[in-house]
């Protein structure tokens, strides 16, 4: 068994009207959300596909097809603590983690310590594990003109 991984994950959702905006776990008062078949937490999206990735599970995709309709609104971290769940069962435990969040608006600075007690509890480790930052592209691109937040995320793992 290869003692140590890494895996990378990278998600993005269009901003609408009419939905909430829950990034990390948390809702984030904004005059937008984000849209999806679930709750659309781009973060928690990115993390899975890293935490995924670092084990070869393939993608979000793949366990929760977004064709279906058990998936259909469900709080991502439902989603994060089940990749979890097959993280372990493969021999694996989360090593840490570090995301960005890219976007515009809403700030996310007074937001960040509680999605990372979000994140270090549905990924079963310390506090000190799991770094999320945030960052616009300076009104460039999309994330710039607010059309949809991105957010990418990095993690290891290593053996039991
Ligand atoms: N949605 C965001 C974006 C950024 N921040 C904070 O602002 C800092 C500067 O952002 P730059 O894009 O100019 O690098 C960044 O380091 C974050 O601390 C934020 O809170 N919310
Ligand atoms: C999370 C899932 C669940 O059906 O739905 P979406 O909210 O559309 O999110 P996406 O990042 O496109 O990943 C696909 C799906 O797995």
């Amino acid at each position: 068994m290869i003692p140590v991984r890494i895996g990378h994950g990278f998600d993005v959702h269009a901003l609408v009207t009419g939905r909430d905006c829950i990034i990390g776990g948390v809702n984030i008062p904004h005059s937008h959300g984000l849209d999806g078949h679930s709750d659309a937490d781009v973060l928690l999206h990115a993390i899975c596909d890293a935490l995924l990735g670092a084990v070869a599970l393939g993608d979000i995709g793949k366990h929760f097809p977004p064709t279906d309709m058990r998936f259909k609104g469900i709080d991502s971290r439902e989603l994060l603590r089940h990749v979890v769940r097959l993280l372990h069962d493969k021999g694996y435990l989360v090593g840490n983690i570090d995301a960005t969040v890219i976007c515009e608006a809403p700030r996310l600075g007074k937001h960040t310590s509680q999605m990372c007690m979000n994140i270090a509890s549905d990924c079963d480790v310390a506090i000190e594990q799991v770094n999320v930052k945030a960052t616009t592209t300076e009104k460039l691109g999309f994330t710039g003109r607010s059309e949809g937040i991105a957010a990418e995320a990095v993690c290891t793992v290593y053996s039991k």
